[in-house]
This record gives C-alpha cells, structure tokens and sequence, in this order.
C-alpha cells in the first residue's frame, strides 16, 4: 500500500488523559457502528461511503470522455456551482496544480483555465469574470443537486446567454454539462430541454459528501489531475477506517478527541495549513463540518488559518484569548516544490544563518514552534500528516474528514447528513426578492 495519511492526537495528551480516552470507547465504537449498519439518523444519505469503491464505472467513463472534448475545444472551464457543488473541486484543483494555474501560459499548462462561479451574488465577480473570458472558447460545468439554487442559477443564466451568442444555441448547447439530481429540479428539466450532457448525483449523496462524483470529478478529470488515484486514496482510507481497532482508527479518534474536548467546553475547532494551496480543503472541511454538526444549538465552531501567513493576524489570539480552541493542523511532509536561500556576501538582512535552507525548513520550524507555542498557551493539539501533496493523499484526506463527520455526528446524537438551518435565510430572501410561490 501507498504511503498513508497520519492522524497524530499527542498534542492533546494534557486535556484527555489515556483512561478518559479509553472510556470513551464505547460511545466512538457505537456511533461507528450507527454509522457502519446504517442506523443512524439520514441514513438515506450514506452513498458517500461505498462510493471510492463502488462508483459507477460507466459514469467515470463519460466523466473522462467529456473532460477529454473539453480539453480540446476550450480554453476556458467555468464551474458554477456553490458549497458542496463548488468546494471539493476547487479545493482538489488548488492542491494539487501549480499556485498559478490560471496564470500559466499555453506551454506551461495543456489543460484549460478553469474559473469558478455561481459561489455568490457578487455582481463585480461575474462582470470581472466576463471580462476575464472575453472572447475565448468556453465551456461551462453547471452543478447543482437541487437544481434551484439561486446563486448558481443566476451565473449560469448570465453565462449560458454569453454561450449561446457566441456559438448559437445549437453549438452552445454542446459546450453545456450539466451535474444535477437524475430526474428532479429546474436544471434537469433545462437539461433535457436544452440536450445538454448530464451527469448524475446519486440521491443518496449530499453535497458536502460529493466531491467523489461527477461534481468533482469532472473539473477535476478536466485540470488534469488523476481521479483514479483520487479514488484510490479514498478507497485505502476506507477500508482502513472501517477496519481499524479504535486505539488505531484515525477517523474514529479524530471524532472521540473533538468531542471530548466540546464536551469539556471547546467551542471552536481551528483548521490551520502551512501550504497556501490547502486554504480550499480548509474551506471544503468547514461546509463538512458546518453543515453536519451545528445543530441544537452545538458543535465546534469550524473554523481555518492558513499559517504562517495567519500567525500575523490571528496569531495573537490563538496565543491568548479565550481559551475555546482546538486546533488541528494538517502537515504536508513533503512539499512537492524545492526553493533555496541564497547566501549572500555581505549579510545586511542577518539571513545568512539559513542561507542554502530551504524555504520548507524555515516553514517546518515554524510549525514546530507554533504547535508547541500554542500547547503551552493551552490550545490542545491534533495533526495531520500528508506525506505528499498529490491525488492518493488528497482522496485518504477527504475519505478520513467524512467518516469522522459521521461518526462524530452520531457521537454527539445530531443527524449530520441533512442541514435544515440553511433554509431560513432563504425564505427570508425570496420573500423580499417576491419569488412566485409554487
Ligand atoms: O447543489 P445545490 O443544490 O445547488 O446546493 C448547493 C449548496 O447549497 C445549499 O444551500 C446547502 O446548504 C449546501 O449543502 C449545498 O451544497
């Protein structure tokens, strides 16, 4: 087996002792049977879980066969779509290309620019965006289970006119692919109106829970990536968290360490990366645990830094304030990148101590020291090792936050598959925006 992904709890030995850990066996291991035996509440959601392994093979097909015609007739992907419709694919896309992957030229980059919209009612975003576009070729990727949400909604409308003028209905119409509900929604109906490509979202599959289908696998098959070994990774890291006793189980202690520590009135759990490219897996986890876990007026607050660029801002406050963090840091061991200081001969700038260092020495160090500053400031501790930045270890990375999304769900007796509370802010705007009632 490949190198797999490390979940290291020693930072929290000071706030759980090994009996209390221990005692809290029973009630991890039930929740992971809830889980396991479909049980539990929103069991009508797990999909998710035999997906890495069980995933329709014919599906995968036309997901590669349609990013293939995208790669050769367009210069330009757009993305819309928003949370679990929008997060995993960006998030994949960012960690696993070039910082500057839109900014490549043609040599550099073979596979499209791909832009992501339909994630806000920003007005300036979407006109920026048209300029961005101007006159290139274009596709658009629609995602959306429901098929009525309005952001998203709203950008394709925009988009889709841009589309049509530039291609007529016909051609534009082929430039169109549609990741939607099998059968229900507005954008199903367009689809097959309209003659686009469609892809499906099983119903058992939420979106936070979606990345492994044709919502992220397309935009990511389309940047270039490997969604084989995407679903490789999450294929290994379910059968080991399936497996795995509970003193060897990472998903399992993840879950058992963050709700002890709520338990004992932590109220926020901070996501911290020492890589600009994981800001979008933070973004992606928040959603996942967001949406899952704040119900009944609990559950960890999630939320992220990206460090050490955030140890500048928000550092002060991990350090000394109040006292309701936890933090768990995911750790790239390997940076897939290698950059050297240079010595200089005269050392006006006092850096010559690290000349011929690499600069992920100094960033090492710099984690080091802040997870061991944090300790003592009384922040309990969890880490994350990804010993590289590539598909297998993002595919484990995703499968390990699900499956302790759930079993933490049913820890704290929540249903962590549906996400009622989202609702209201809707209603409230679709009254003042004086949508027609069905
Ligand atoms: O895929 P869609 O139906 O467009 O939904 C997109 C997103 O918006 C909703 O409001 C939910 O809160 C999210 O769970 C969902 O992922």
């Amino acid at each position: 087996m490949k190198e797999q992904i490390q979940f290291v709890d020693e930072g929290v030995r000071d706030w759980i002792s090994d009996e209390e850990f221990k005692n809290f066996q029973a009630t991890a291991e039930a929740a992971k049977e809830r889980l396991m035996k479909r049980e539990g509440a929103g069991n009508d959601f797990l999909g998710w879980m035999d997906l890495p392994e069980q995933y329709d093979r014919d599906e995968l097909r036309r997901i590669k066969e349609a990013a293939r015609k995208i790669q050769n007739d367009s210069r330009v992907l757009l993305v819309i779509g928003i949370g679990g419709s929008y997060l995993g694919a960006r998030a994949a896309i960012e960690f696993l290309h070039h910082s500057f992957y839109n900014s490549l030229s043609d040599d550099e980059r073979t596979t499209p620019k791909i832009y992501f919209c339909g994630n806000s009612n920003s007005s300036k975003y979407l006109a920026d965006l048209m300029d961005i576009l101007g006159d290139q070729d274009f596709s658009i990727n629609v995602i959306s289970k429901s098929g009525t949400t309005t952001e998203s909604a709203v950008a394709f409308r925009i988009f889709k006119k841009k589309l049509e003028e530039k291609y007529g209905k016909e051609e534009a119409a082929k430039r169109v692919y549609a990741t939607t509900d099998r059968q229900r929604g507005a954008l199903k109906k367009m689809a097959d109106k309209e003659g686009y490509t469609c892809f499906v979202i099983p119903d058992d599959v939420g979106g936070r829970y979606s990345v492994l289908t044709a919502v992220g696998l397309l935009p990511i098959a389309v940047s270039g990536a490997d969604v084989d070994a995407l679903l490789e990774g999450a294929a290994d890291m379910r059968r080991q968290v399936m497996e795995a006793s509970y003193e060897e189980n990472p998903s399992v202690r993840y879950a058992a360490c963050r709700n002890i520590l709520l338990r004992k009135g932590k109220a926020v759990e901070v996501l911290a990366n020492y890589e600009t490219s994981l800001h979008y897996v933070s973004e992606w986890w928040k959603q996942l645990y967001g949406e899952s876990e704040g119900k009944n007026q609990r559950g960890l607050f999630p939320a992220a830094v990206d460090l050490t660029t955030d140890l500048h801002s928000m550092g002060q406050y991990m350090q000394d304030g109040a006292r309701i963090l936890i933090e768990t840091v995911m750790n790239v061991e390997e940076s897939p990148r290698t950059v050297e200081i240079p010595a200089e001969e005269e050392d006006l700038d006092g850096l010559n101590y690290l000349a011929h260092k690499t600069v992920d020495f100094v960033n090492k160090a710099a984690m080091e020291g802040t997870i061991a500053a944090h300790e003592e400031g009384g922040v309990p501790i969890m880490r994350i090792d990804l010993p590289r930045q590539d598909e297998y270890t993002l595919g484990q990375l995703f499968y390990f936050f699900w499956f302790a999304c759930g079993v933490s769900g049913y820890i704290g007796a929540i249903n962590p598959f549906d996400q009622p509370g989202v609702e209201s802010y809707k209603r409230n705007m679709f009254a003042i925006l004086g949508k027609p009632q069905k």
